[in-house]
């Protein structure tokens, strides 16, 4: 790279708008799309789609509501020109939906072109030549006049084509190929002169597309660039004003909806944001930005993966993970902060609330996405997230401080694998930690028995392999059994929940004791179908692993 670009690379040239009022307008309805996934996507592969891929997409497109379709480039090659033959000889589009082509402004190119469409019942004929001075002296070696003329003998033969052909309902798109790269006085006079040939009425519309072919500065010079055409343009109330964003910038998105607020009323793009080179504007992320607004986008993304699984195999081209709205990873969250304040929200969620959750900017359910893959656990996760997914795929609700206790115990599992873990290896782990937290005290059985006020109860142990049976009395069976056990911990707190439900539910018992020789609190869980066994055998987890956990023993375990 250059130690001084500056040497290589000119700035945009600012624009010299007079009047701007795009900055302080809201999008409030959604655009008319257009998708060019068949035609600007497709000669962007490296394989262009066969018919049958064609065909998937054309049919997916539809499902998701696209109203407009460019459906080909029929003169460049003859499964293009089938493919529209197809179309309509088999009456597969849609009343309400309208197809579209593109050509060249050659008169060949156009001949066959207004051919593959004789018999649709509505047509939109897109026919374009670059406007912008690189491609005016380089690639066409023409003057000004000569470029306006191409346009202006273009329209007029498709013009003449199609009034041969009144059966079909015609529209034409021109598009002054290169606009953002034009000089904004010369652009405006080619769409005029466009505009003059074709004669469009309000009823009659004709589509101005103003393309950003590459692009080349920030959204806001576009935005402007598209006003002033807005506001300059002849007979505006006979016009489409259409917006076609391409991604060199990495701000297709941005551009399209600055676009929109400077007056365009339709804007092309493909789904996912395929396309020649970066891609053309992704519509699926224009049109779910407008969800997330509360504006209706007029496309159905209810199931967003099956969507993004036809365009990946029609196009042949993977999805990044953090594709907006529908990469595998942007429903899910790693780090501790996120888990935690995604857990929160959801939980606080009511029926008819406006949908704030943190960290989450849509409800994944409303695009076919589950919760169960908000959350994953790296080492960068915290409690938050362990209990979130222990308690969505196992039932287990645990006390806050035993999330904070089981959350060290997750690190220092992550810590030495540095690998993700999955919700069963979380419960494996609580398993191993708590549930079978059985040595050196185990139990066998219990009996309980009524000790005038108090209760009696007789545990049947091994300890350290020695089978023992233990008396001891309390004001309840928790109480009694720490009594039988030698009362060696004090319990702190104690907490009983079921674990699934019906005839199959589970008692799961916590039980949080301190011990002399340990720092704070230290927690054992049990579990079992009677209540009673399994508030014991969270005492024995918490009165073994208070043990482990006294210095003298965790020094003798290391050594
Ligand atoms: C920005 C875009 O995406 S525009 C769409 C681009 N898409 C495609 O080109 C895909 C399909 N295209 C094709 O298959 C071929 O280009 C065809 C069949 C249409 C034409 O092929 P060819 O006749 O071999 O011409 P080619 O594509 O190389 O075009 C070059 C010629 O067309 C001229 N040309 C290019 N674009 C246009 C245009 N929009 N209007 C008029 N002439 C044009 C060039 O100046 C050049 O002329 P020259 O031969 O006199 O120097
Ligand atoms: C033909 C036009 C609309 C085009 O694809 C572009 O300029 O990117």
């Amino acid at each position: 790279m250059l130690k001084n670009p500056n040497t290589k690379y000119r700035p945009f040239p600012a624009f010299p708008v007079a009047e701007r009022s795009w900055p302080s307008k809201t999008i409030t309805q959604a655009p008319i799309w257009m998708s060019t996934d068949l035609r600007d996507g497709n000669q962007a592969l490296f394989e262009p789609m066969n018919a049958e891929r064609k065909l998937r997409m054309f049919e997916t497109l539809v499902q998701i509501g696209v109203k407009e379709i460019e459906v080909a480039f029929p003169s460049a090659s003859q499964t293009d020109f089938d493919f529209v033959r197809k179309l309509i000889e088999e009456d597969r589009i849609p009343q309400d939906v309208t197809i579209e082509v593109l050509t060249q402004a050659r008169e060949h190119l156009i001949r066959r072109t207004v051919e593959s469409l004789i018999g649709a019942r509505r047509a939109i004929v897109h026919v374009y030549n670059a406007t912008a001075r690189p491609w005016r002296e380089q690639v066409f070696g023409m003057s000004l006049v000569e470029v306006k003329q191409l346009a202006v003998e273009a329209v007029s033969l498709i013009k003449t084509l199609t009034e041969a052909h009144p059966e079909t309902e015609w529209i034409l798109q021109y598009s002054p190929e290169t606009f953002s790269q034009t000089e904004p006085e010369f652009a405006l006079e080619v769409c005029n002169a466009v505009i003059a040939t074709w004669n469009p009425t309000p009823s009659k519309k004709l589509i101005i597309n103003l393309p950003a072919t590459v692009e080349a500065a920030t959204p806001n010079v576009y935005a402007d660039q598209v006003e002033f055409m807005h506001r300059k343009l002849d007979r505006r109330d006979c016009v489409v004003l259409s917006v076609h964003p391409h991604n060199d910038r990495g701000t297709a998105v941005a551009a399209a909806e600055l676009g929109v607020l400077a007056g365009a009323d339709r804007v092309e793009g493909c789904l996912f944001g395929n396309g020649e080179r970066t891609g053309n504007v992704d519509l699926v992320t224009l049109a779910l930005n407008l969800y997330t607004q509360g504006v209706d986008p007029g496309l159905d993304f209810s199931d967003i993966n099956a969507v993004a699984r036809t365009v990946e195999d029609c196009t042949q081209l993977p999805i990044h993970p953090r594709h907006p709205y529908v990469g595998d990873l942007v429903f899910t969250a790693f780090s501790g902060s996120h888990q935690d304040a995604i857990k929160k929200g959801l939980a606080a969620r009511r029926d008819g609330d406006s949908w704030d959750v943190p960290y989450l900017p849509i409800d994944p359910a409303d695009v076919g996405r589950s919760y169960e893959s908000v959350i994953r656990v790296n080492s960068q996760s915290g409690k938050g997230g362990i209990a979130y997914l222990l308690e969505a795929h196992y039932g287990l609700v645990m006390p806050r401080r035993l999330q904070v206790e089981f959350s060290g115990v997750v690190q220092k599992h992550t810590d030495a694998t540095g690998a993700e873990v999955s919700a069963d290896e979380l419960w494996r782990l609580f398993g191993q930690e708590y549930l079978d937290a059985q040595q050196p005290i185990r139990l066998h059985g219990h009996h309980l028995r009524e000790d005038g006020n108090a209760q009696g109860i007789e545990l049947v142990v091994e300890i350290n392999g020695q089978s023992q049976r233990l008396h001891g009395s309390g004001n309840g069976p928790i109480a009694a059994a720490a009594a039988a056990l030698g009362n060696p911990v004090k319990v702190m707190s104690y907490e009983e929940r079921s674990l699934g439900h019906g005839a199959d539910a589970r008692a799961v018992a916590f039980v949080e004791v301190s011990a002399p020789g340990i720092e704070g609190s230290v927690f054992g869980v049990g579990l079992h179908s009677n209540i009673v066994t399994a508030s014991i055998l969270a005492l024995i987890s918490a009165t073994n692993r208070a043990q482990a956990n006294t210095p003298a023993r965790a020094d003798q375990q290391a050594a």
